[in-house]
């Protein structure tokens, strides 16, 4: 078994008085997806936080490659090659989809003082990646990023991150806001980064999203680790439950048709 790439140990966080994240304890393996459910306000922006260098945990450890490695900053996680991918993706609307690829770190022509943006090779090279993930419909880089379909732009967002080296991905709730179809492109996305040896932190609130993708599963409610289980060990409704914090969504379900029936 490959060791994790990634791991928090004992991680506590606390704002002032508010004790946010208690006693986490996870971790992700190169071509494993870790799925992170949790309902609203579990404290799973908090974590995502933490393994992306925003936030220092008040106590415990990160550990990348078995080796205690504080994040003091986004850019430290991202030299150790952990890139965060937001809902939207973070692109750049008004920007085309070359340059948005590039921003940062954009190719240049040309000598000294008459360096200009190589637009044509930018275009080429982010074109390129985009369609490796199977989204071949991406075929001109001069297009504008606002033009894309939100599952177009997490794809792009994933294969930029990817195609500059990183290890470990976190897609912070990439389906949330997406149509189905869109949000299984996404998800063939994710099981690609990871067929390409990447550690994936998925956030999600979806059951069903997460069931497709994920191979080990943690459940997070107010700040703890309430669940920690593999592929196939629990059943949607399962899961389900446990999200809902123990109360049976099922029970409910039919509490509420029952009533709706009388009505
Ligand atoms: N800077 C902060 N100061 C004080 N409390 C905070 C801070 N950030 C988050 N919290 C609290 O921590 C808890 C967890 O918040 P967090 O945003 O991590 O949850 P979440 O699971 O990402 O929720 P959502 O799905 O709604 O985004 C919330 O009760 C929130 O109010």
């Amino acid at each position: 078994m490959s060791n994790p790439i990634l791991a928090l140990r004992a991680v506590n966080k606390s704002f002032g008085p508010i004790d946010v994240l208690h006693d986490i304890t996870l971790e992700v393996k190169a071509g494993e997806v870790l799925c992170l459910l949790g309902d609203n306000g579990a404290g799973k922006s908090t974590l995502i936080k933490i393994m992306s260098g925003v936030h220092q945990p008040s106590s415990g450890v990160i550990e990348i490659d078995g080796v205690a490695c504080p994040l003091p900053s986004p850019r430290a996680a991202s030299e150790q090659g952990i890139a965060t991918v937001h809902q939207f993706g973070g692109t750049f609307p008004l920007m085309s989809i070359g340059r948005s690829f590039f921003v940062g770190v954009e190719p240049t022509k040309g000598w000294g003082p008459f360096k200009v943006y190589d637009r044509r090779r930018a275009n080429a090279i982010a074109v390129k990646a985009v369609q490796e993930f199977g989204i071949t419909r991406i075929d001109d880089g001069d297009r504008l990023v606002g033009g894309l379909s939100g599952g177009e732009r997490q794809s792009l967002a994933i294969a930029r991150a990817v195609h500059f080296g990183a290890r470990v991905l976190i897609l912070d709730e990439p389906t949330a806001a997406l149509g189905v179809k869109q949000a299984t492109h996404v998800l063939r996305i994710v099981n690609e980064a990871k067929r390409r040896g990447l550690a994936v932190v998925f956030i999600t609130h979806q059951v069903m999203h997460a069931m497709a993708v994920g191979d080990h599963f943690a459940v997070l409610i107010r700040g703890a680790v309430a669940a920690d289980f593999k592929k196939g060990e629990k059943t949607r409704e399962e899961i389900t439950d446990l999200m809902a914090g123990g109360a049976s969504m099922a029970s409910l379900e039919a509490e509420i048709e029952s009533q709706m029936a009388q009505a």
